[in-house]
């Protein structure tokens, strides 16, 4: 599916089409409003936390700077995320910025002096690879600018929905360098080669539209219902059993690094694995005898 449809599109169908008929009758799925919602309360600098319900979300909070990302504010992100991994009480992700922007890139103060033997020595760049081990779903809520490292932070997310007000680019060319976060990788996979190359080697934008046709995002809506139609979106992700929803994210993120036949192989290992869980049982069972399914490994 992925190689048809895109990675972001893919796997919000993969993960949310496992039952619609099932959610519709599952008692535990609850709306946005109704979810119970705990603010955070820790000393970060450049973020804000919060849970709904059973999903978690990470506000980037630089509003001065456009929420440029320091190694400060990854820090975090990092910090963050891993709580929430290792919290069983949650289920999705969701990463978000501001109206104005998600993210407007790396932080340039921050990079501008730096020397080769810094970047290099320091591995510069390397930790916001972390977010790539998380094994929930995490949703980029994109509204605003999402650019160079924003838009390469959104890539590295399972699904982007983005605010019809949202722009994203790679515009690291025009400082005289190139991406350096999965950028020129990423990108390729998810638009083409030809649409890719042209925004990286202009430092062009794309709008929200544009990008949802082109395959970035999985879809667009009004900027203002951005955070209620991601916190739909994630909410019904973490209803199902969460064993069965990092087996599928890990599945749908084996096909950027296998080929087919060794893709199609690994889904079909992956999908047999499923057999011997409790909540495959639960959930046929449930099917066959017309009730919810009460998932174990929630
Ligand atoms: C991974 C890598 C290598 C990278 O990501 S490199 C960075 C790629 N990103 C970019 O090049 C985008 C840089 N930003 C911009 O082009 C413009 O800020 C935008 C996004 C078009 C918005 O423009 P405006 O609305 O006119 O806002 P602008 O006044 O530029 O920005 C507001 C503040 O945020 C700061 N800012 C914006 N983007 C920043 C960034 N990436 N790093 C550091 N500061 C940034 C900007 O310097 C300004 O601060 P100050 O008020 O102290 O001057």
């Amino acid at each position: 599916m992925l190689r048809y449809i895109g990675k972001s599109i893919a796997s919000k169908q993969s993960l949310l089409n496992q039952s619609t008929l099932v959610m519709t009758k599952n008692s535990s799925f609850c709306t946005t409003s109704s979810m119970l919602e705990s603010k955070n309360t820790s000393n970060y600098q450049n973020i804000l936390t919060e849970k709904r319900g059973r999903v978690a979300i990470i506000t980037l909070n630089r509003p001065k700077a456009l929420n440029a990302l320091s190694d400060g504010l990854i820090g975090e992100i990092n910090i963050a995320m891993k709580q929430f991994q290792d919290d069983k009480d949650i289920g999705s992700i969701i990463i978000t910025g501001s109206e104005k922007a998600f993210a407007a890139g790396a932080d340039i103060k921050e990079m501008e002096k730096k020397t080769f033997a810094d970047a290099y020595n320091g591995d510069m760049l390397a930790q916001w690879h972390d977010l790539t081990t998380i094994r929930k779903p995490i949703i980029a809520a994109v509204n605003g600018y999402a650019l160079g490292g924003g838009c390469e932070l959104a890539m590295m997310c399972d699904i982007i929905i983005a605010g019809d007000k949202a722009v994203f680019g790679q515009p690291e060319i025009k400082l005289g360098t190139i991406p350096g976060c999965g950028g020129t990788q990423r990108l390729i996979r998810a638009i083409g080669k030809s649409k890719a190359m042209e925004l990286i080697l202009t430092g062009n934008n794309l709008n929200a539209v544009d990008a949802e046709r082109a395959g970035l995002v999985s879809r667009v809506v009004p900027a203002e219902e951005l955070i209620n139609e991601a916190l739909k979106t994630a909410d019904k992700i973490a209803s199902y059993s969460q064993v069965t929803v990092s087996m599928c994210k890990e599945t749908v993120n084996s096909a950027y690094e296998l080929n087919l036949r060794e893709g199609i192989k690994f889904e079909r290992r992956i999908f047999h694995s499923t057999f011997a869980t409790h909540d495959q049982k639960e959930g046929m069972n449930a099917f066959v005898e017309k009730r919810s399914p009460s998932w174990l490994n929630k």
